[in-house]
């Protein structure tokens, strides 16, 4: 028979990234990243087996992002009926209360996710424009929505629930809801089989230009850092993270800006971007080896939140057996590994330096082995576990 494939599309707040991948395998077939939309300039490349295409241009919005995804799709004709794509997977941020698994994306879903804009401003509007899209190409294949937010529906009440008043947090469903749980789930997975054990107290450290940290025990999540929306918990590229909520009560009085602009400030404007001017971490040791204070001093401030994190967690689980780095700094920064390694060696964490510095792009343990907690790099793979998780579905 065949094989058959699924087309992952991962509409993210600057950025579509797309797999046409084989979910048994695992072997992406065709795959293409649409980046820096809305950027001065933005940047396409796509590849399918030996034919690789790249595009300079600005690409306004995410409904331009998606047009060059399909012309790309259109160019490729029989050779893409060949490869019997039976679904698309869409990861969706926000599925507030309503999704702990993937559902078909019929009108009642399509309009959950709408109606969940609020509660994941930069990511939902994009997925939005992502399944119009690929609706449109392809309208005979079932869609299924794949939520971020899935993996924690499970958190315990006294991880989910703020202390905001009762009546008022459940009359507008304010709770932690998480994000990156795709990921998280994926990633601690794949430590459990990598260690050979399911009794596992581990802490996943996704670290992109979203961050967030999740705690897992026995395979399920206890705690997470990102909350109502993913603006919460860590320092991320240009997000907050955590900050007394006063500011915002604050700065509506003494300001002129109004709710949309501290939204843009805190989601847009703020965290490593707002610290150091670079949202980019790659950048911010540039500057920090050129001398820049701001650079080092929002270098120490994000090292500074992980160390609360893997310490708070730790406390949470009554140990820690293993902790994960993943994502784009996770998988490839040796130097925040490292600085964040180094606060922890009270616990008992050794980092093995050579394997540190590897950059190999496989999972590997980079802990000695006399180190109390087996410390490892794992990268992440969102479309393989949202295309294995549409496949449930048809
Ligand atoms: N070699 C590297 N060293 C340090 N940071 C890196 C490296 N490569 C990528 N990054 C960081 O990873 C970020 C992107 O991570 P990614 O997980 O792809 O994020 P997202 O899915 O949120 O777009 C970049 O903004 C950059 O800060
Ligand atoms: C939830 C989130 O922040 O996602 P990303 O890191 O892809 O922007
Ligand atoms: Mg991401």
């Amino acid at each position: 028979m065949a094989t058959q494939t699924v087309l992952v599309i991962n509409s993210g707040s600057s950025s579509i990234k797309y797999q046409l991948v084989d979910p048994d395998s695992g072997e992406p077939i065709a795959k293409g990243l649409i980046e820096a939309i809305g950027e001065d300039s933005g940047h396409a490349t796509h590849t399918y087996g030996e034919e690789r295409r790249e595009l300079d241009r600005v690409i306004a919005d995410h409904t331009e992002g998606m047009a060059i995804m399909e012309e790309f799709f259109s160019t490729l004709g029989p050779d893409l009926a060949s490869s019997h794509i039976v679904a698309v997977g869409h990861r969706i941020v926000q599925g507030g209360k309503y999704f702990s698994g993937p559902a078909l994306i019929d009108e009642e879903v399509h309009d959950k996710i709408v109606d969940l804009c609020p509660l994941g401003p930069l990511h939902n509007p994009a997925h939005l424009k992502g399944i119009d899209a690929a609706r449109k190409i392809f309208p005979d294949l079932p869609h299924v929505a794949v939520f971020d937010t899935a993996f924690f529906q499970s958190l315990p009440e006294e991880a989910a629930r703020y202390a905001l008043n009762r009546e008022v947090a459940d009359t507008y469903e304010i709770r932690r809801y998480g994000a990156h749980g795709t990921s998280h789930q994926f990633v601690s997975g794949e430590v459990t089989r990598m260690l050979g054990r399911d009794d596992l107290k581990q802490i996943v450290l996704h670290l992109g230009n979203g961050a967030s940290a999740s705690a897992v025990v026995n395979g399920h999540a206890v705690d997470t850092s990102m909350g109502l929306t993913p603006l919460e918990g860590l320092v991320m590229g240009s997000r907050t993270g955590d900050i007394d909520p006063a500011a915002v009560f604050h700065l509506l009085r003494q300001t002129d800006m109004g709710v949309d602009e501290l939204d843009d400030l805190f989601n847009k404007r703020s965290g490593m971007k707002g610290l150091t001017g670079d949202n980019d971490m790659r950048r911010v040791h540039e500057r920090i080896a050129a001398g820049d204070r701001d650079a080092a001093d929002g270098f120490a401030i994000y090292i500074h939140r992980l160390v609360s994190y893997v310490g708070a967690y730790t406390a949470v689980m009554g140990g820690l057996d293993a902790l994960t780095f993943t994502a784009g700094i996770g998988e490839n920064d040796a130097k925040v590994r490292e600085a964040l390694c180094e606060r922890l060696a009270f616990l008992g964490v050794r980092i093995d330096a050579e394997a540190n510095a590897q950059r190999s792009g496989e999972a590997r343990v980079i802990s000695t082995p006399d180190s109390a907690v087996t410390v490892l790099v794992v990268p992440t793979n969102e479309e393989l576990a949202i295309a294995r998780q549409a496949m449930s579905l048809v």
